[in-house]
């Protein structure tokens, strides 16, 4: 069984600037659904590049066959670690019930690791990021933060109903968000 922990929180909120820290200090492996999509969006031969790309351009959600095969190789390819960090999935209910399917009773779902910080925050972020992306944009911001109220946060309240989300508020300086991050980790590893 894969011990594996989901990281939420909308575009900006920082998921992968603590997940690195987290994979660094605590040994988990971060597997990030959208790192993992645009690798494989480069990867010559992939017959689905020009998919990918329209998918990201337009803040919509890639079909799930896709980026849970992704992450399961993935996963497959560093079977020693202590658990897995998925940033940025699950984001819709077809990404959930496709997880479902195909991992269920192969993980151990530890918890939902919630970055909440409000958007005009976020979305400021996401401007100033840096990483040349396609989706770094007014325009697929808007969009992306769409998705995630429509499709994203209800998979949050999904999880919180079953008392699985652990909420950080990620406005902070990263230190501080960091240090609250470590004990939600802690206590779920005391169990
Ligand atoms: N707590 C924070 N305070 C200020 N800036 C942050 C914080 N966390 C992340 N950032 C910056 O915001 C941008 C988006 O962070 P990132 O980790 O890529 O978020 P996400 O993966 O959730 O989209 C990056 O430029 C990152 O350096
Ligand atoms: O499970 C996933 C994760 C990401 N994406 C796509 O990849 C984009 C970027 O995702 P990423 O998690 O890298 O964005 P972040 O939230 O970190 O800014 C999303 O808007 C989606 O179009 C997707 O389709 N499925
Ligand atoms: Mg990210």
């Amino acid at each position: 069984m894969y011990n594996v922990v989901f990281v939420l929180g909308p575009p900006g909120s920082g998921k992968g600037t603590i997940c690195a820290q987290i994979q660094e200090n605590l040994g988990y492996v971060h597997l990030s659904a959208g790192d993992l999509l645009r690798a494989e969006r480069e990867r010559v031969g992939s017959q689905f590049g020009a998919l990918i790309e329209n998918h990201i351009k337009n803040g919509s959600i890639v079909p799930v066959e896709i980026t849970c095969s992704l992450l399961e190789n993935a996963m497959i390819a560093s079977k020693d670690a202590n658990g897995f960090l998925i940033d940025g999935f699950p984001r819709n209910e077809d990404n959930l019930s496709g997880w479902n399917k195909q991992m269920g009773g192969k993980v151990n779902e530890q918890f939902v690791l919630f970055l909440s910080c409000p958007v005009d925050v976020c979305i400021d972020r996401c401007l100033h990021r840096g990483q040349g992306r396609t989706d770094d944009n007014v325009d697929s911001l808007k969009k992306r933060v769409e998705t995630y109220n429509h499709s994203t946060f209800p998979i949050i309240e999904h999880f919180g109903k079953l008392g699985m989300v652990r909420e950080v508020n990620s406005e902070r300086p990263v230190a501080e968000v960091y240090n609250d991050v470590v004990e939600v980790f802690t206590a779920a590893n005391q169990k």
